[in-house]
């Protein structure tokens, strides 16, 4: 790969890691990974100035706009902050802020950084009027009803206080900006009450935050127990032109400010402060990834200046991943819904980042392997910004003579079976998914989920309850459930029973779609789903596809093909299914659907390049497809149009126009299909499948939703 491909590439994937962090809330990498490619981009950009382009990420802060609030123009501009890793560079800047000031004398003010989302604070006349998110710097999102909710936050200072009856006294227009943070605490216990409800948890206290603050409900934002902290205040007539002077008097208006902010005149001082902060943080109820420096003059700080991102009087000194080691005490396994095994290690439990660890996942045999794990192995634990820990080296010092390596097992801790490893894959599974407890009750499960079958009235445990009074062994067995058999004969309990057979008898309208979804195919998720139910339009066409007429739709490659191959050519699956269409579930497009489908693109193929705003390429494939259109790689004669996000590669749009192939922008493309309201569903559905197929295919793939770390 060339350095220009390079930077190309480093800019797509750093759009789209910003948009799964500040939109989604969502991370896939750790902050510090995110860090250090951010920063092989400015070094690369730094060699190759013709490739400036004010869009990369190197020049923009992360945007969190979000179109469900109204965006509202900052009075001044809410910058990010450049952050190193290094105390040399640390050192650099100090002395550049030395130079820059012309040897004049100066303060650092060094404070916590802390780890949540920035916030900007309007006050007139002590009043707070607006609370607006940094959004892309210029604009944000007007936020005003949920910050009321946060407790700490004044919504009316004392008259008292103001500029007019006493000297450092608030002014009559201010602006105070600071960062909203959800305690470990609450953390802890939201994500508990999620995992008890099977919803998705929050990978770190920033996200639940962010996720919190931009809530459409005021009253679940008031009931997260968010924090803020206070870091800078704005304004044409400050008490003080000292930073740190001017927040011990916001202090004394009301507001809550950083813990432990010390002034420091030397470098060595400012050395001294980040040693402390680095041990002393893990005390602190709140979680913090650094700390920042600012100069502390704000004469001075206007004469150093801002570049594009940041400001030039400022720097972040971000705090390595947190690790600590501890003995593994055993390896213990844990079986999917798909037969997937995943081993975990179960270790003597530490303390790490606000939570204690005793398992981690081990991913898989490789995984294993990798670091020659022995049982009583020393390992290190690191959790990089996210949540769940994960094991990063091993103390081969420390390993005694007589260790044992670890094994990986042969056979199901379930149900006995022997481990099969498919070729290719890194997972062993157990094959005996007609027979092995928690592939039975996984798939029955997924089968009643709300996207799938949607039958609320049950759940894991009554699935768990059913299955170990022998009244269900696999999905069709719902439906012959009887009241009195759930019952067994407790009359006190039949309401709720008939209640449940309902549910499961209403379930039989749902969509076909929905159906195929619900079979629990590896690999298909609800976009597969989608895509071949509106392909094949009924289930026998489905069934008796072939290879090539599954590569057929787009979006199936061979990994799903097959898998659909094999679980219609399993007897019990056909026995299952033929249960089910009698029992008179949806085994075809409804005439409605068929109807319904939009031909926009009939016929035409399409192109997709570049980085977008509105949808991920993933849902924009989705949305081709849904309107007769197919999706094809590469640019050639035959292709209808090119739909050209950001940064489209410049090879793709040379061949385009050479072609004559037309270029629809992002925007064009949304008139096109404007009068379909269905888009905005589907963009909601294709996110979370996403999630599932990533993590059934990815090599390490971590399942965290499956694995109960924390307990
Ligand atoms: N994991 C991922 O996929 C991913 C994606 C995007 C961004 N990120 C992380 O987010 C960072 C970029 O976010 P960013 O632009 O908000 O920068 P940043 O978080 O590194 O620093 C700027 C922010 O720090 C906050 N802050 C906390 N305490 C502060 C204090 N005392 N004074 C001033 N500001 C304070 C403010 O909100 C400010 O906006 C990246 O460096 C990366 O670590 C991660
Ligand atoms: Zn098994």
């Amino acid at each position: 790969m060339t350095e220009t491909e390079r930077i190309l590439q480093l800019r797509r994937e750093l759009h789209e890691h910003n948009h799964r962090y500040y939109v989604l809330n969502q991370p896939t990498i750790s902050d510090q990974d995110f860090d250090f490619l951010l920063r092989e981009l400015q070094d690369l950009e730094a060699k190759h100035p013709e490739l400036y382009d004010e869009n990369s990420p190197t020049q923009r802060v992360g945007n969190d706009i979000n179109q469900q609030f109204t965006q509202v123009e900052h009075r001044y501009p809410m910058l990010s902050l450049a952050n190193t890793y290094s105390r040399e560079e640390v050192q650099a800047w100090y002395e550049q802020v030395s130079k820059g000031l012309e040897g004049q004398e100066f303060e650092v003010c060094c404070e916590m950084k802390y780890d949540g989302l920035s916030i900007s604070l309007t006050y007139e006349n002590g009043r707070l009027v607006r609370a607006v998110t940094r959004g892309d710097g210029v604009r944000g999102d007007d936020v005003t009803q949920n910050v009321r909710t946060i407790r700490c936050i004044p919504l009316q200072l004392s008259e008292e206080l103001s500029a007019e009856k006493m000297p450092g006294g608030y002014p009559e227009n201010f602006e105070i900006r600071g960062e909203i943070l959800l305690p470990w605490e609450s953390f802890r216990r939201l994500n508990a009450e999620r995992e008890e409800a099977g919803e998705r948890l929050f990978a770190n206290p920033r996200n639940a935050a962010s996720g919190t603050l931009k809530s459409q409900n005021s009253r679940v934002v008031a009931e997260r127990g968010l924090d803020a902290y206070l870091y800078y205040l704005l304004g044409e007539e400050l008490p003080s032109d000292g930073h740190y002077e001017n927040l011990m008097q916001c202090a004394r208006w009301g507001f809550k400010m950083s813990e432990g902010m010390r002034k420091c005149r030397t470098l060595q001082e400012v050395m001294d402060c980040i040693a402390y902060w680095d041990e002393e943080r893990k005390n602190l109820p709140v979680a913090t990834d650094g700390v920042v420096l600012k100069v502390n003059s704000l004469r001075q700080q206007q004469h150093l200046g801002y570049t594009a991102k940041s400001p030039r009087w400022a720097i972040a000194y971000k705090f390595k991943a947190e690790r600590v080691s501890t003995p593994l005490l055993e390896v213990t396994y844990q079986v999917g819904r798909t037969g997937a095994i995943t081993p975990v290690a179960n270790m003597a439990p530490v303390w790490l980042a606000g939570t204690t660890v005793k398992r981690a996942t081990l991913n898989n045999e490789d995984f294993i392997r990798s670091f020659d794990l022995h049982i009583g192995d020393y390992v290190y634990v690191e959790k990089g910004g996210e949540i769940i820990p994960k094991i990063v080296g091993v103390e081969t010092s420390r390993r005694s003579a007589d260790a044992e390596p670890v094994k990986f097992a042969t056979h199901c801790p379930e149900c006995g079976a022997e481990l099969v490893r498919y070729e290719g894959e890194a997972a062993h599974y157990c094959p005996n998914d007609a027979g092995c407890p928690p592939q039975i009750k996984g798939r029955i499960e997924h089968f009643i989920a709300r996207k799938a079958m949607n039958i609320m009235t049950l759940g894991p445990e009554t699935v768990d309850d059913y299955y170990n009074r022998g009244l269900i062994h696999n999905i069709a067995d719902l439906y012959e459930l009887t009241p009195q058999q759930i019952t067994s004969g407790n009359d006190n309990r039949l309401v709720s029973a008939k209640k449940v057979v309902k549910s499961i008898s209403d379930s039989k309208e749902v969509p076909f779609e929905r159906v195929v979804f619900a079979l629990g195919i590896r690999f298909v998720g609800e976009t597969t789903a989608r895509l071949l139910a509106r392909h094949f339009k009924d289930m026998d066409t489905l069934a008796s596809a072939s290879l090539e007429e599954l590569l057929e739709v787009d979006g199936v490659g061979e990994v799903i093909a097959e898998s659909v191959i094999r679980y219609f050519h399993d007897e019990t699956n056909i026995e299952i299914l033929n249960r089910l269409r009698e029992y008179g579930l949806q085994m075809r497009l409804s005439e409605e659907q068929t109807a319904g489908q939009k031909e926009t693109f009939a016929g035409m193929s399409v192109v997709i390049s570049g980085v977008f705003t509105h949808h991920s390429r993933d849902e924009y494939k989705a949305i081709i497809e849904r309107h007769g259109g197919k999706n094809v790689g590469s640019i050639s004669g035959k292709t209808s149009f090119v739909l050209a996000g950001e940064n489209m590669g410049p090879s793709k749009l040379q061949k385009a126009e050479r072609l004559g192939v037309k270029i629809v922008s992002e925007d064009e493309f949304l008139a096109m299909i404007s009068d379909d309201n269905s888009v905005a569903e589907m963009t909601e559905n294709t996110t979370k499948e996403n999630e599932v197929t990533q993590s059934s295919t990815a090599n390490f793939a971590a399942a965290p939703q499956e694995l109960n770390l924390f307990d």
